[in-house]
């Protein structure tokens, strides 16, 4: 597959948020070629699949319209029906290789924090893998300690020829170091969407990443 984008946009779908009014206003932030984005929906166990499908449907049009990829967390069921561009699965989903045959060609992500389990996902057939905690975050509960970038590092070199996404407290002014750590690009919940305002905080994320530069080629 092509290179997925730098910069994934994770829903949040927690009571008070308003996840569409946030998507709109990152994606009205034209997206660099160079950067590339990655609408991520991801909703809260409590929902409903008709629910999920319901923001999916929403979101879709607006990625494309801002050539934004649009991938859905967790429901790969619910990322083919409504279209999507593909899904993200972890420790709790179906397993990567399952996952990579439900969604045939398309983009698989992973979760991950060790070395071995990166190289089990790769070869299992994920596109990218998502790594962290890379820092403390208070978006999702019961996470193990953070990695640091150290633990990116680690991660990232046993996988030379797959992208490393990493996530978990990730802000614009930690791309650089993640990015030197070998991540190629960031995933971030909170840093945008509970910005006071979205998209300045997509904006930082691009200028972060244009800062660094092309980065890692993976
Ligand atoms: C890019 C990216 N990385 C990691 C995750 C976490 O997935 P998972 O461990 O399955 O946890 P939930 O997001 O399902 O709560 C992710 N979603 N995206
Ligand atoms: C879903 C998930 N998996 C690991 S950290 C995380 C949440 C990241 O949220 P934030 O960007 O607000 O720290
Ligand atoms: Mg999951």
């Amino acid at each position: 597959m092509s290179q997925p984008g730098r910069l994934h946009l994770l829903t949040d779908t927690r009571p008070g948020t308003r996840p569409l009014a946030v998507l709109r206003a990152a994606l009205a932030v034209p997206v660099p070629p160079a950067v590339g984005l990655v609408v991520q929906v991801r909703v809260e166990d409590a929902w409903t699949d008709r629910d999920a499908y319901g923001l999916v449907a929403a979101a879709l049009p607006l990625c494309r319209a801002a050539g934004a990829a649009c991938l859905v967390n967790d429901r790969l069921d619910v990322a083919l029906a409504a279209g999507a561009d593909g899904g993200h699965v972890g420790a709790e989903d179906l397993p990567v290789d399952a996952a990579r045959r439900v969604l045939g060609a398309g983009v698989l992500g992973a979760t991950c924090r060790s070395a071995a389990a990166a190289r089990d996902h790769a070869a299992a057939g994920a596109d990218y893998l998502g790594v962290g905690p890379a820092f403390a975050t208070g978006t999702k509960e019961g996470l193990p300690a953070a990695i640091g970038p150290a633990g990116v590092a680690a991660v990232a070199a046993a996988v030379p020829g797959t992208p490393v996404i990493a996530i978990g407290g990730v802000t614009p002014d930690r791309v650089a170091e993640l990015c030197a750590a070998g991540a190629y690009g960031v995933a971030a919940v909170s840093a945008v969407t509970a910005a006071a305002d979205p998209a300045a905080a997509v904006a930082a994320f691009y200028a972060a990443f244009a800062a660094v530069g092309a980065g890692a080629s993976r």
